[in-house]
């Protein structure tokens, strides 16, 4: 087949416009993690695909496209996602003493089950061969690549009024088994994903005391590393 000449294919790059501009920091700027906020309207497909084209225009180490995106809408199958966070989110609790365990047991952490969407994201190390450009010498670069697909499909979700919600909270063999993921595949993350209605105008777990986001000056050093006088960031 005949290839284009590279050079055809640059094409102007203008800044966007002003209105273009504040939409996409809109986008990021309310972009929330959803928890509790779902409706049970289901998804149109459509609506989906452009999630899923959003998700895969993402950048990836060596263009590898490392990503899976597996849809679970069947509400015994999600259950079965939610009785693994639960035993999860259990074991997690006790990590925490006294107050904080408290707090910890009252914050709402997943919406597996009233969200009527679960995508499990997932990582396949071996797609493109052993060697991949980018990767020879930092070989998690390609979960970071499907993490940023992840944030390609959430920041598109807050354009289309639809929340995600990542869920961390269970242990990997659980979800294995529960959809059949062979062990060579990552798992990145379960996705609660649903329309909504409202969402915090702040992280939830800024809204509810647990963590407040830090003040970027703090988090931005100017040629060297700065090590931190007083305790380190955040304690
Ligand atoms: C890798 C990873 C993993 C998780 C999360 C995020 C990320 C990036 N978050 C969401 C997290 O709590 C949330 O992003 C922050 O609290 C900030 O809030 P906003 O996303 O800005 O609303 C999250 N939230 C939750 O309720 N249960 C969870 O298991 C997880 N796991």
């Amino acid at each position: 087949m005949q290839q284009d000449e590279p050079d055809d294919h640059l094409v102007r790059a203008a800044a966007f416009s002003k209105a273009d501009r504040d939409a996409v920091y809109r986008a990021i700027h309310t972009r929330r993690d959803v928890r509790d906020q779902f409706l049970p309207d289901p998804l149109p497909d459509d609506l989906v695909g452009r999630l899923l084209q959003a998700a895969h225009a993402a950048p990836s180490v060596g263009f590898m496209q490392p990503w899976n995106f597996l849809l679970v809408r069947d509400a015994d199958r999600r259950e079965a996602v939610w009785q693994a966070f639960a035993r999860a989110n259990d074991e997690a609790a006790e990590m925490f003493e006294g107050e904080r365990r408290d707090s910890y047991r009252q914050l709402k952490l997943e919406g597996i089950r009233k969200a009527p969407l679960g995508i499990c994201v997932t990582c396949d190390p071996d797609r493109g061969g052993p060697v991949i450009l980018g990767r020879t010498h930092n070989p998690r670069m390609d979960s970071y690549s499907t993490v940023c697909a992840v944030q390609n499909l959430w920041l598109a979700a807050r354009a289309e009024g639809v929340g995600v919600g990542w869920v961390s909270i269970y242990r990997a063999d659980d979800l294995r088994q529960i959809l059949g993921i062979p062990r060579r595949v990552e798992i990145i993350g379960w996705f609660c994903v649903g329309y909504v209605e409202q969402l915090f105008d702040a992280p939830e777990l800024a809204v509810r005391g647990w963590r407040q986001r830090l003040p970027l000056d703090g988090l931005v050093f100017e040629e060297r590393w700065q090590e931190e006088e007083g305790p380190a960031v955040g304690t």
